[in-house]
């Protein structure tokens, strides 16, 4: 296991009871923009029509950054610092409240890639609800929902919450996610947050992995290659499919358009680097994905919760 170091960590709403318990403005996952623009309070927080007519939340910093999250998936699909966008859509995203959003930040959950269910799991084609919205001295929060449904529990058959809160500031987009098994038996699951970053390919690199267990899945997705990541600076220079267990808390993206990402997490204990390359030629070029990932299985029993953070700055 990586070490995890909190040298950070999320500011609390002030509420005496754990944020993922609380529910002051408990919302229903079934419902219209107008119903939602009424109930959400927090400064900085506001709820529109996005693409497709899909609910999204637009978190606004008094600083002037800006951010966006799709309730349809979770995903946050834009993190914009100086009006400069630091994550990327695909072009061929479809916002049809069906297929997952090919681009932000999507939740793969409870499966990580390939497996016995979909492929990255259901939880980045499922409508999320809003729990919570609130300002964290001045720094927009929103707290989203995920629970078990019909659709879930078809495929998997397990009850289940996902609380994913979302805190934006001046230079910095952080979350915490935390899964509660509130089953009777317990259950496991393989998870990641798949973030695109806007990127200009040919010069973008990834430093922090130096020593990792590799599992290339260059060239057979299916029998990964078994190795350790040699290189002080990951670049990507072709298709690039590689998962890096036991990763440090801290990368360094360079997204070769002259920003340096700092990609901090706590139990998030893997990574993965992906770029399609000419599999997906209309942009392959424009973006990289680094993945905070958990690939090994997490076991919970009932009543039991996972945490994991993650903190991206711009320095
Ligand atoms: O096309 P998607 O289902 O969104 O998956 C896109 C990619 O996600 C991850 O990075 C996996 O490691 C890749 O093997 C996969 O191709």
């Amino acid at each position: 296991m990586a070490t995890v170091s909190m040298s950070w960590s999320l500011p609390t709403i002030n509420n005496s009871s754990p944020s993922h318990l609380r529910r002051p403005n408990r919302l229903h996952s079934v419902m219209t923009s107008a119903s939602l623009k009424k109930e959400i309070s927090g400064v900085g927080v506001r709820v529109t029509e996005g693409q497709g007519n899909l609910p999204k939340v637009v978190l606004s910093s008094p600083h002037g950054s800006e951010a966006e999250l799709y309730l349809f998936g979770g995903c946050v699909t834009s993190w914009k610092v100086a009006n400069k966008d630091l994550l990327f859509v695909r072009p061929d995203a479809v916002f049809n409240g069906q297929k997952p959003i090919s681009g932000g930040a999507p939740h793969c959950f409870p499966q990580f890639g390939p497996g016995p269910i979909q492929q990255h799991g259901f939880a980045r084609n499922m409508n999320w609800s809003v729990v919570d919205s609130d300002d964290v001295e001045g720094n927009p929060v929103v707290t989203i929902e995920l629970k078990d449904g019909p659709y879930s529990r078809s495929m998997w058959d397990f009850s289940f919450q996902a609380i994913y809160k979302v805190i934006l500031d001046a230079k910095s987009l952080s979350t915490e996610l935390v899964i509660t098994n509130t089953d009777k038996i317990p259950f496991s699951f393989s998870t990641a947050l798949h973030t695109y970053f806007h990127a200009a390919v040919t010069g973008a690199s990834v430093r922090g992995l130096r020593g990792c267990k590799t599992l290339n899945k260059d060239p057979d997705p299916k029998n990964p290659l078994v190795g350790k990541e040699e290189r002080d600076v990951v670049t990507f220079p072709g298709f690039v499919d590689c998962v890096y267990l036991e990763a440090p808390d801290e990368l360094l993206l360079d997204n070769g358009l002259g920003d340096k990402i700092s990609i901090k997490n706590s139990n998030w204990t893997d990574a993965v680097l992906w770029n399609p390359y000419l599999q997906m030629e209309a942009c392959y070029k424009d973006f990289v994905c680094v993945e905070n990932a958990k690939i090994e299985k997490v076991q919970l029993d009932p009543e039991q919760s996972w945490t994991a953070t993650q903190l991206l700055s711009l320095v």
